[in-house]
Formats: C-alpha cells, sequence, structure tokens
C-alpha cells in the first residue's frame, strides 16, 4: 500500500503535468495556422536590434538593399533600437499602406533631425500626425500651390526659364562650350523658388550673366545639406540617449546649414513683417506677403513668425533636389543614347519651332519629354527611401503583422528597379510611359505607385503640379534651347551612382551650343538683373 504522502504527492504531479498538456494544447489551438508574423529580416539582437549591422555596414541604404536581395523579398522589417523599420519595394505593398490603410500610416517618425528642421514641428512635411500638420498641409494647399496661386505666380516662374536659357547661352554664345548641368539645374531650381516667396532670385549682387553667386551658392548647397540628413538613419534617432554625443556628426552638420539658410531668410522675413504692420507694405507680390496676410477667424494672423520661418524652410527644401537629380540623369542617360535625345528634340521642334522658346502652355503636348522624365525619376530616384511613414496603430498588411509606432521607408528606386514590374528594369527607355498610357496628355503622377516619384494618400506631395512645371520646363528648356553633346574627352557618360546615395557620381558637364533664332536668346540677355 502507498502511504498517504506519497499518493498526495503523486497527485499533485498529476494535476501539473495535467494543466501544462492543457496549457501548451491551448496554446497550440490558438496559434492559428497563419497567425501573422513581422516580415522576413535579419535577427535582432537583445535591446540594440540590427543597429550593430548598420553601424558595420554603411552606406545604409545600401546595407538594405543587399538584405533585401539576399531575402529575395519585396517588405523586410530591420530593428534599430526598439523601432521596427519595415522597407518596401513592391507597389501593391504601397499602395496597401499609402492607399488603402492610409489613415493608419499617416504619421511621421519624431526624431532630432526633422524637429530641428521644422523648428520645432510647426511646418507640414516632417510634422507627425496632429492638428499642427492638418493647419500648415491645408494651407499649402489652399493658399501657396491651388491653381489659381499657381497662375498668379506664372509671370516670375518664366522669367526664372529665361534667367536659365540666358545663364546657359552666356557660357556658349561664342560657339560651344562645356555646362555644367548640374549647377545649371540646382540654380534655376533655387531662383525660382527664392523667387516665388521672396521675389528674388539673389541675396547679393548677383552676376551678370544669370549665374549664382556666393550667397547662392551657399543657400542651396544648405538646403541640401539639410536633406542629406533628415530622416538619414542616425543612430541617434535610434538610441535618444546618445543624441547628446552626435557621434555621427549629423548634428552639427544640419545646425550649421539651418544658421546659413537663417542668415538669409530671417532677416527678409522680418522686415516684411515689419513692413506689412506699419503700413508701407499693402500689395502682396509673393508667397511671403501671402503666409503674413493670411487671417484666423478672429481676423488676427493665423501663423506665428515662427511658423512663417520653418515653413518657407521646408517649402525650400521640397523644390530644388528633385527637379535637377532628375535632369542631370535623364540628359546623361540620353546622351548615350543620342536617338532619344532626338526624339524629344523633334517633339519640341515640332509643337514650338525655333523661332520662340518652349513655354509652360506647350507642356501639355510634350509627351515625349514628360516619358524621358517619367523614366528619370523610375531609375535615378534623389534618394532610395521615401519620406518615412509611421502607423499609428497595429495592423496586418500583405498578411505581416506591422505594430504600432514602426517606422515604414518605401523604397523609390526598388520600386522603380523591380524586375517582376519591369521588363528590363535597369535600361533607360522613356517608352515604358507611354506604351499603355492612351491619355492625351502624359502625367507625372504616379498613380499605381510603380515609378514612386510624388507618393499620395494624406502625406503625398501637394506640389504635383509645381514640381512637375519647373522638372519639365528645366528639361525641355535646356533640350529645346541648345544642342547638347557628350564632350570630347569622353566616349560615353559615366552613368555611376555616388557610392553614398542615388546621386550621379560626377556632375554631368557636356558640350553645348545655341539652337535657335539669335533674336530668341538676345531678348532675354537684354532681362533686367532681378536682385
Ligand atoms: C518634382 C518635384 C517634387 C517631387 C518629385 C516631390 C515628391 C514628394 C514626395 C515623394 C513626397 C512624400 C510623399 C509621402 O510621404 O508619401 C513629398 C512630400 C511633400 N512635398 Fe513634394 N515633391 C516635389 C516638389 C514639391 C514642391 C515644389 C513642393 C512645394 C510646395 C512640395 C511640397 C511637399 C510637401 C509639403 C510634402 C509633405 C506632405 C505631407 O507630409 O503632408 N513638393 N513630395
Amino acid at each position: 500500500m502507498l502511504s498517504h504522502p506519497i499518493i498526495c504527492l503523486l497527485l499533485v504531479l498529476f494535476c501539473i503535468i495535467t494543466l501544462y498538456i492543457k496549457i501548451l494544447k491551448h496554446n497550440d489551438s490558438t496559434k492559428k495556422p497563419n497567425k501573422p508574423s513581422l516580415p522576413p529580416g535579419p535577427k535582432p539582437w537583445p535591446i540594440v536590434g540590427n543597429l550593430p549591422e548598420m553601424l558595420a555596414n554603411k552606406p545604409t541604404f545600401r546595407w538594405i538593399q543587399n538584405i533585401m536581395n539576399d531575402l529575395n523579398t519585396e517588405i523586410a522589417c530591420i530593428r534599430l533600437g526598439n523601432i521596427h523599420v519595415v522597407l518596401v519595394t513592391s507597389p501593391s505593398i504601397a499602395r496597401e499602406i499609402l492607399m488603402k490603410q492610409n489613415a493608419i500610416f499617416a504619421s511621421r517618425p519624431s526624431n532630432w533631425s526633422s524637429e530641428h528642421v521644422s523648428l520645432g514641428y510647426l511646418s507640414a512635411a516632417l510634422t507627425p500626425f496632429e492638428g499642427q500638420w492638418k493647419k500648415m498641409r491645408r494651407l499649402i494647399t489652399n493658399e501657396l500651390v491651388s491653381p489659381v496661386r499657381l497662375q498668379w505666380l506664372h509671370d516670375k516662374r518664366a522669367e526664372e526659364a529665361d534667367n536659365l536659357v540666358r545663364y546657359v547661352y552666356n557660357q556658349c554664345k561664342n560657339g560651344s562650350a562645356l555646362v555644367d548641368i548640374r549647377l545649371a539645374g540646382k540654380h534655376y531650381a533655387g531662383n525660382l523658388i527664392r523667387r516665388l516667396i521672396f521675389n528674388k532670385r539673389y541675396f547679393g549682387n548677383g552676376r551678370e550673366d544669370g549665374g549664382p553667386g556666393a550667397e547662392e551658392l551657399e543657400h542651396v548647397e544648405a538646403l541640401l545639406i539639410l536633406l542629406k540628413y533628415l530622416f538619414a538613419f542616425s543612430v541617434s534617432d535610434y538610441v535618444p540617449l546618445l543624441r547628446e554625443f552626435d557621434l555621427d556628426g549629423h548634428k552639427k552638420a544640419m545646425k550649421e546649414a539651418t544658421n546659413t539658410i537663417r542668415k538669409y531668410h530671417d532677416p527678409i522675413i522680418e522686415e516684411r513683417i515689419h513692413q506689412w504692420k506699419n503700413g508701407t507694405r499693402t500689395h502682396q507680390e509673393d508667397l511671403l506677403d501671402v503666409l503674413i496676410s493670411l487671417k484666423d477667424a478672429t481676423n488676427n494672423p493665423l501663423l506665428t513668425l515662427e511658423e512663417i520661418k520653418s515653413q518657407i524652410m521646408e517649402i525650400m527644401i521640397a523644390t530644388i533636389d528633385n527637379p535637377y537629380n532628375n535632369i542631370e540623369w535623364v540628359l546623361s542617360e540620353i546622351l548615350n543614347q543620342p536617338k532619344l535625345l532626338q526624339k524629344a528634340t523633334e517633339e519640341l521642334d515640332n509643337v514650338v519651332g525655333k523661332e520662340r522658346i518652349v513655354q509652360e502652355s506647350d507642356i501639355p503636348k510634350l509627351n515625349y519629354v514628360k516619358a524621358c522624365i517619367k523614366e528619370g525619376f523610375r531609375l535615378h530616384p534623389i534618394d532610395d527611401f521615401n519620406v518615412p511613414h509611421v502607423a499609428m496603430e497595429d495592423t496586418i498588411v500583405f498578411n505581416y503583422f506591422i505594430p504600432k509606432g514602426t517606422h515604414v521607408h518605401i523604397r523609390r528606386q526598388g520600386i522603380g528597379q523591380n524586375p517582376r514590374i519591369w521588363k528590363e528594369p535597369l535600361k533607360f527607355n522613356p517608352e515604358k510611359h507611354l506604351k499603355n498610357d492612351d491619355r492625351p496628355s502624359l502625367t507625372l503622377v504616379d498613380s499605381n505607385l510603380e515609378t514612386f516619384i510624388f507618393g499620395t494618400g494624406k502625406r503625398g506631395c501637394p506640389g504635383v503640379t509645381l514640381g512637375s512645371t519647373i522638372t519639365i520646363m528645366l528639361f525641355a528648356r535646356l533640350v529645346h534651347g541648345f544642342t547638347w553633346i557628350t564632350p570630347s574627352n569622353e566616349k560615353i557618360i559615366d552613368l555611376s551612382e555616388c557610392v553614398g546615395d542615388t546621386s550621379k557620381a560626377k556632375p554631368l558637364v557636356a558640350l553645348g551650343k545655341p539652337r535657335l533664332a539669335g533674336e530668341v536668346y538676345h531678348k532675354m540677355n537684354q532681362m533686367k538683373n532681378i536682385k
């Protein structure tokens, strides 16, 4: 006979084992066969996640490209500190995130760089999803880039397009000359946005040939530095305790750049507000006047001084990089395939002729020109990563679990070069955008996100019309106004990318020669130097 305590012990053991089996069974039954997991990715370390690999594999975007190629996936997840970062190269997943689940993914990350540039989240593009974003987004859409406003600003844009031709013409008017296309593109876009906002091309005395002065060179470079370091996978964005140490130097570079920009912007903005207050200015001439004159429901100024400064800095940043980078790549690609350059030139000659220069009103008829530009955006976006979005709640995307707080980076180049979507993805061929498009006038809008240009949804670009116009006019004026050939010491244009980003490693310098009737240029050369 077993003694009483042993029976008790056996009974307890039996209960424990039964309970354990029950728990196991329960877990098994609750484990649905397809319980969503995170998207695939490298196994994260405890606490730091994949930060060690990120730091050991610079530049980060190439490390991420390699991870996704190795895993053969169009969606991946890495963990940086305690933040999940999801990467996407599939148009259908991008549509799910930016269209179907748009409301969930409408926020932006909070980090030092975006807070710094937006002067504490006062502007639209960088501000997480909340009231301030709504206020500034509405204002941009309704007051700064509405069709009526863009019409009002037409003549300023036309003068800057004329100044572009004047600047290039002054370099090659005695025959032909080498022209730095990157420089010309940067400064056309910089002049144009300064003109729309401040009614100024030059902060200083400018240059007689229409080119940039030292101040404009400094201004545009500072804006591009901010872009370079915004959302640039700085380690302190994921481990805020490290912010003070500025381990990668991003903070120092960004502070210097904002100081430079504010050195030019702030006195103009402050003086202008003063003029409106003391009644010496009563007539709106540019977007700064518009911003100052906006009123709230109680007829008080809608915007504070800091809101105006922040929104102006953001629009300056948003306008310059895409157009010049696109045109530099497109011209490089078609210099290497002269038949394409010839086709674009023929279209311009057919639509415009050679007695006048191309104008914005010609744009609807320039489908081949626009197809070239779209193809440039597909192959060579300025940055692989779109501005990041943040999931505001837990969700499921294509059967993957995406936790609240995840940063989503849609990879523009990954989408544009996705071999499942595009035949011969690495070949520059504008016909790709003409084949399936029977609309009478092609646009640069990327509605199915197979070429990721402006994005879509709540955080999609509000500057589509202005951005398209600037880019198309830059390309059309250069190709219509001048003959371009590869410099004699280069067989073909070197199409290598920078190691650290997607820009062209070497600036494009091409041999340009005027190709229109002489009076066309002379008229522009007589333009006053607008300061
Ligand atoms: C060719 C030129 C341009 C391109 C390719 C472009 C592209 C983009 C892209 C891809 C986004 C992010 C979309 C997303 O988050 O999913 C964006 C956002 C934005 N863009 Fe543009 N853009 C251009 C020109 C402009 C211009 C001229 C303006 C001036 C008003 C502008 C203002 C903005 C703003 C304010 C946002 C942020 C929207 C938000 O977060 O609510 N962009 N742009």
